[in-house]
């Protein structure tokens, strides 16, 4: 497989007036083309600001991140991201259909194609009939589906979730997390989803890689060999389920001041 994301040496560091934070240290990772991986660690240890440097959003402080072979300065071309806070990133004055549609307006398309990309990403996450609807209308899990549907209508080569569905209830989150899953085999994306839920994370991925706070480089990158087909139940309930959790729970506990839920 070819490699699509390359972070090489990526360190970041805020500062802020007499106070500097090193956040990040000698962060390599390579995602190939077509991977789902997943990106775990305590809270602080800068999994939301690796997100950020990778998506263009944040520069950092030394090394560099290529994405399709090309330095990333900017938000690159091809890359659809998805944040926590669906809320806040939908347009409440504009209905579902619109909010999709949005960040199309931005490619050289024919308003025909521009529809049918919207109407395919909307029955793909089960939205087909709620395009006139406005956000403020659906629930928290809709809402979301919503987010997913604007980032996956626009055809990213890479898509970057930041803990998609800590913000709703058990039984959503497993339906949100079968959606993504069928998403990535439906559209070939290459997908990095930040959580905090270690069960998710080997749920979902491929591979599982750990940051740890205050470590320099990546502490861990545990392969996941589930079957490619999942399902909540049968899955999470099996022998090798088990291992791969408590191997990336060991490597989780290992670093300091370990705060994960
Ligand atoms: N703009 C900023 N200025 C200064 N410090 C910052 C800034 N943004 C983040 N930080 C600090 O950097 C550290 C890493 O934050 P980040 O949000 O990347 O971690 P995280 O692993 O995603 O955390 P969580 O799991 O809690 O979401 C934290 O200590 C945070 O307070």
């Amino acid at each position: 497989m070819t490699s699509l994301l390359e972070i090489a040496g990526i360190g970041k560091t805020y500062r802020a007036r007499e106070r500097t934070v090193e956040v990040l240290t000698a962060i390599d990772l390579t995602v190939s083309e077509g991977e789902f991986v997943a990106l775990v660690g305590p809270s602080g240890c800068g999994k939301t600001t690796l997100l950020k440097i990778v998506a263009g959003l944040l520069p950092a402080t030394v090394g560099q991140v290529r994405f399709g072979g090309r330095p990333v300065t900017e938000p690159p071309p091809g890359l659809g991201v998805v944040f926590q806070e669906y809320g806040r990133s939908l347009y409440a004055w504009k209905t579902v259909r619109q909010n999709v549609e949005l960040p199309l307006r931005h490619l050289d398309l024919s308003r025909a194609r521009r529809r049918e990309l919207v109407a395919d990403a909307l029955d793909a996450v089960g939205l087909g009939a709620a395009g006139d609807a406005y956000p403020w209308q659906l629930s928290g899990g809709m809402q979301q589906r919503v987010a997913i549907a604007r980032a996956v209508a626009y055809r990213p080569r890479l898509l970057l979730m930041d803990e998609p569905f800590s913000a709703v209830d058990a039984q959503t989150r497993a339906d949100l997390e079968d959606l993504v899953a069928t998403l990535w085999k439906r559209y070939g994306m290459t997908i990095v989803f930040v959580t905090h839920d270690i069960d998710e994370a080997v749920y979902l991925s491929q591979r599982v890689v750990v940051l740890g706070a205050g470590v320099s480089g990546v502490q861990a990158d545990i392969p996941v060999d589930l079957p490619a087909d999942r399902e909540q139940i049968g899955t999470r309930s099996s022998a090798r389920f088990g291992e791969l959790r408590t191997r990336v729970w060991t490597q989780v506990r290992r670093t300091p001041e370990s705060e994960m839920v």
